[in-house]
């Protein structure tokens, strides 16, 4: 037997980071926690090795997230962007444990090394893909679909295009881009969102994410979708865990022939199994089942079918994989959860998605309601809500420098430092104040 003669090479080295904070318009979005700031917060990091090639990621904008990034960096440069186990393992040295507990009780998670292993990860991804000039899907398993299907995301809202303009208009707008300033505060509002989203980028799911407001109105809004789009569109439906386990069994029922999902009715893992045993809905979750930490109560509980992965909150893409493998050991679904963001999210989304072994759901993505890109040649598109992988190397998107320096301005500008829904929300409403349940 011939054994081949392997002499090991010396690999790329990473030689530099760079961490670019971003303020992307958002408009004024409501839900559980308050209201959506007229900037989203963005973080584009970039690994660049020592023979020129770069690897772009990007995660939610948070100032002390940024800082653990910058702490991070002597671990990062010099690293082979190859040898993710062993820059993993130094960097859950370097910051010592994490508990799932630090995700706070917002819809959004609040831990840092996550996000720090998410931006890293997926940078060195595209490194890789770049130097063995494949695609990032095929560095996780390869294509298991040649494009990934998303949902059309609803959310209750104020009157508004976000950035400068605040609650005014941007005039001149057609289609979505008219259509995602409009108020949404009651269900004839939310219908007339969900077809002009649906109407530009072909979605076939919806989700409507609630909590804003009480129950009722909510739940008529879901009704109103049914009855608009018929049982061919699945529906979903995510009150953010606001819901006292009674209100959301009442509205459970109820919701029971329309839903093809109920997304955190509840909070915490024991309501939702109290919830889910007497449910016939799918139980979904980004809130009590949001890390490696949580699988084995969530199993012992029974208390989710479907645990919406996010790769920026599960510590990068190959931990939604194996994260698809445990949930298909214990009979759970896997599908994918989103926040604000741009193209670069999204490629890594897609490459994720395509290489996903079961992907029963379609994805979510707050996409359409950004109208900046951060990535050359604009935003990427959907053809009846689905988004092809994008061809080339690694991520197969690139950074527009010049897009990425105006998008940095309006951060320096914007005086926004981490996102504070309930903040935002007492500018309108000096009384509000987030309640983890509320009704
Ligand atoms: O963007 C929002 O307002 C959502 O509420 C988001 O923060 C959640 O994390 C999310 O989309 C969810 O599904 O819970
Ligand atoms: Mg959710």
């Amino acid at each position: 037997m011939q054994i081949a003669n392997f002499s090991a090479k010396k690999g790329p080295v990473i030689k530099e980071i760079r961490i670019t904070p971003i303020a992307v318009v958002d408009p004024p979005l409501l839900n559980a926690a308050g209201l959506h700031a007229p900037y989203a917060l963005r973080t584009i990091v970039e690994l660049v090795t020592a023979d020129g090639v770069s690897g772009i990621s990007e995660i939610p904008g948070n100032e002390q997230i940024d800082q653990s990034l910058g702490n991070a960096a002597d671990i990062i440069v010099g690293s082979d962007p190859f040898h993710l186990s062993d820059i993993q393992r130094r960097l859950d040295r370097f910051f010592g444990k994490e508990s799932a507990m630090e995700r706070g009780d917002t819809p959004w998670d609040q831990r840092k090394l996550v996000h720090v292993f998410s931006a890293i990860e997926v940078a060195c991804l595209d490194i890789i893909g770049k130097i063995i000039n494949r695609p990032v899907v095929d560095l996780l398993g390869g294509k298991m679909r040649d494009r990934v299907p998303f949902a059309a995301y609803l959310f209750f809202k104020y009157e508004g295009a976000g950035g400068e303009q605040g609650f005014g208009k941007s005039p001149g707008e057609a289609g979505w881009a008219a259509a995602r300033q409009e108020e949404a505060v009651d269900p004839q509002g939310i219908v007339r969102q969900a077809q002009a989203m649906c109407k530009d980028f072909g979605f076939q799911s919806i989700k409507l994410k609630g909590g804003a407001f009480e129950p009722r109105l909510e739940v008529d809004s879901m009704h109103a979708l049914f009855r608009e789009f018929g049982p061919e569109i699945p529906l979903r439906f995510d009150p953010n865990a606001i819901w006292k386990p009674e209100t959301a069994l009442r509205y459970g029922k109820e919701m029971e022939p329309i839903l093809e999902y109920l997304e955190d009715p509840v909070r915490g893992q024991e309501n939702m199994a109290w919830l889910r045993k007497q449910l016939g809905t799918p139980l979904a979750t980004n809130m009590c089942t949001t890390s490696f930490d949580d699988i084995p109560s969530s199993i012992r509980l029974g208390a989710e079918d479907i645990i919406l992965s996010d790769h920026h909150f599960w510590g990068g893409l190959r931990a939604s994989i194996e994260l698809s493998r445990i949930c298909r050991t214990f009979g759970r679904d896997l599908s994918m959860h989103s926040n604000s963001h741009l193209g670069i999210s999204l490629a890594a989304m897609v490459h994720l998605g395509a290489a996903l072994p079961d992907m029963p759901y379609a994805l979510d993505t707050h996409y359409p309601w950004q109208p900046d890109e951060v990535i050359k040649g604009g935003k990427l598109k959907f053809e009846e809500g689905a988004v092809a992988v994008p061809a080339g190397p690694g991520l197969g998107v690139e950074i527009d420098r010049d897009v990425l320096d105006r998008l940095h301005q309006n951060y320096l500008r914007c005086g926004f430092r981490k996102r504070d829904d309930e903040t935002e929300m007492k500018k309108i409403h000096p009384e509000w104040s987030f309640q983890p349940v509320r009704w």
